[in-house]
């Protein structure tokens, strides 16, 4: 994994227009979710599209560390790999007998910890320096108050980060949980550790977060239900559940498109098609506060794929325009903003951005990695806690980075491609300090990239 290879220094510049067809990999929350589920059932479940990014390859390796039969078959007709499941039921996880090493995936950390809470089995969970750092804190909360025990070794709990060794429960305790945090990651912790708790779990979530646990908790037969008070959310999974087997096809991921994207609006003379991007409203606003700005995206052959809405995406370059981006839509492109400063840092005017605090705790601090990178590379960047100001070029190129001078990625695989696409519209080149991390959410960006430039057909 990324963490333990020596850094992979490169410098991204600016080589013509993004042309032809780029077909993004599979979406990352929905593969984490896939195996998950997939390993819980009984029987074969069988998932296309599946991200073979290395944070989906922590999580299947954690579930057979489990007990579950996890293997990757030949590519059909199509080319697509599949994968196959065999899961052991609800309930049915054994314990495993090495640590579970989730290397940079939250997403892998927090939603396993949720399994692990309502199984009666003991689990260490390790990490790489960067979600060592990582809160722990709002899973173990719930997760303590359902029954499960956690110990820190050579540390003080409070801390709240790995390494963690968690005691699950069983049966655990239903509770009903109001977050505390517009986390997606913290109410499925909680909504799959409900899965082997007899009653109902209740999460309420006042500000909507991504749905694609309730999505496919649905889809395999759990019994779910969403309800709404107050104008909050309310989810209910009833416990014991048993899940059907499935066969899973992943929709592209927006969060690796919005790189494609935001290349293709800022690159003069782009126009890129990006095939089989997920929409899910829960995940797509980058593409609309794009199009505010002025971004000429259009949405093609709109269908539904594995229960998601899916479409190809024209992005031609555009003129931007700097906006102020409306809080209220933060959720659903939580992990767009660092890309989305580069697309500030060279339109019109000045963009404006707040209520990002839990920018501050993904893979680093990307409010600050960001502020710092972007003004290493000549943009006008002024940080405040909770957001950027950023003043645009008005179309006009970044400097780039001085000349011995890089990017610091910090392990956080957004920095490194939001600044490959600083690169590219730059005069002098943007020197990115560590691509290793990019293999964590998107193995295939820079052979994409490179294809993009070469105006190739997918
Ligand atoms: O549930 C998920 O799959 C994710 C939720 C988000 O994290 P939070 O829930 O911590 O905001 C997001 O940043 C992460 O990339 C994936
Ligand atoms: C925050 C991210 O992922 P995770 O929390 O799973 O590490 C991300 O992919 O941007």
């Amino acid at each position: 994994m990324s963490h333990s290879n020596p850094p992979t220094p490169r410098r991204f510049a600016a080589s013509g227009p993004l042309t032809g067809r780029v077909a993004v990999p599979g979406d990352k929350s929905i593969s984490h979710r896939a195996i998950m589920l997939g390993a819980l059932a009984v029987g074969e479940t069988r998932v296309t599209g599946l991200l073979e990014g290395e944070d989906v390859l922590a999580t299947a390796a954690a579930m057979r560390a489990m007990g579950a039969t996890i293997v990757r078959q030949a590519r059909n007709e199509r080319g697509e790999a599949a994968w196959s499941i065999h899961g052991v039921g609800v309930g049915g996880l054994l314990q495993p007998t090495q640590a579970l090493d989730m290397g940079n995936s939250g997403t892998s950390t927090r939603l396993l910890m949720g399994l692990v809470a309502s199984h009666p089995i003991r689990a260490m969970f390790t990490g790489d320096a960067s979600l060592s750092k990582r809160p722990m804190g709002r899973v173990i909360e719930p997760l303590s108050q359902m029954g499960a025990a956690f110990e820190a070794s050579g540390q003080a709990l409070g801390g709240g980060r790995l390494p963690l060794m968690l005691r699950g429960i069983s049966p655990a305790v239903p509770i009903t949980y109001r977050l505390p945090v517009a986390s997606a990651q913290v109410k499925s912790a909680v909504l799959l550790a409900g899965l082997n708790t007899a009653g109902i779990t209740t999460v309420i979530e006042p500000v909507p977060t991504r749905d694609h646990s309730e999505r496919m908790l649905r889809g395999f037969g759990a019994k779910l239900e969403v309800g709404e008070d107050a104008g909050a959310r309310v989810i209910r999974i009833h416990g014991e559940a048993e899940l059907t087997p499935q066969v899973i096809t992943v929709p592209g991921d927006p969060s690796s498109a919005a790189f494609f994207a935001v290349a293709a609006l800022l690159v003069p003379g782009s126009d890129l098609v990006i095939a089989n991007v997920g929409l899910n409203p829960t995940r797509a606003a980058l593409f609309d506060v794009l199009r505010q700005m002025g971004g000429s995206i259009e949405e093609l052959d709109r269908r539904e794929v594995g229960g998601e809405p899916v479409a190809d995406l024209r992005v031609r370059h555009s003129i931007l325009t700097g906006i102020d981006v409306d809080p209220m839509v933060v959720p659903a492109m939580v992990d767009e903003f660092p890309v989305l400063f580069v697309a500030a840092a060279l339109a019109q005017g000045t963009t404006t951005t707040k209520g990002l605090d839990e920018l501050r705790v993904k893979e680093s601090d990307r409010i600050t990695a960001m502020a710092d990178a972007l003004t290493l590379a000549g943009a006008r960047v002024e940080e405040h806690e909770d957001g950027l100001t950023i003043e645009g070029t008005g179309g006009d190129l970044l400097r780039g980075t001085p000349e011995y001078e890089w990017v610091t990625t910090h392990l956080d695989h957004r920095i490194a491609m939001s600044m490959a696409v600083a690169g590219l519209a730059s005069r002098d080149g943007v020197q990115v300090d560590d691509t290793g991390p990019i293999a964590t959410s998107f193995p295939t960006f820079e052979a994409l990239l490179s294809r993009a430039m070469h105006g190739e057909p997918a």
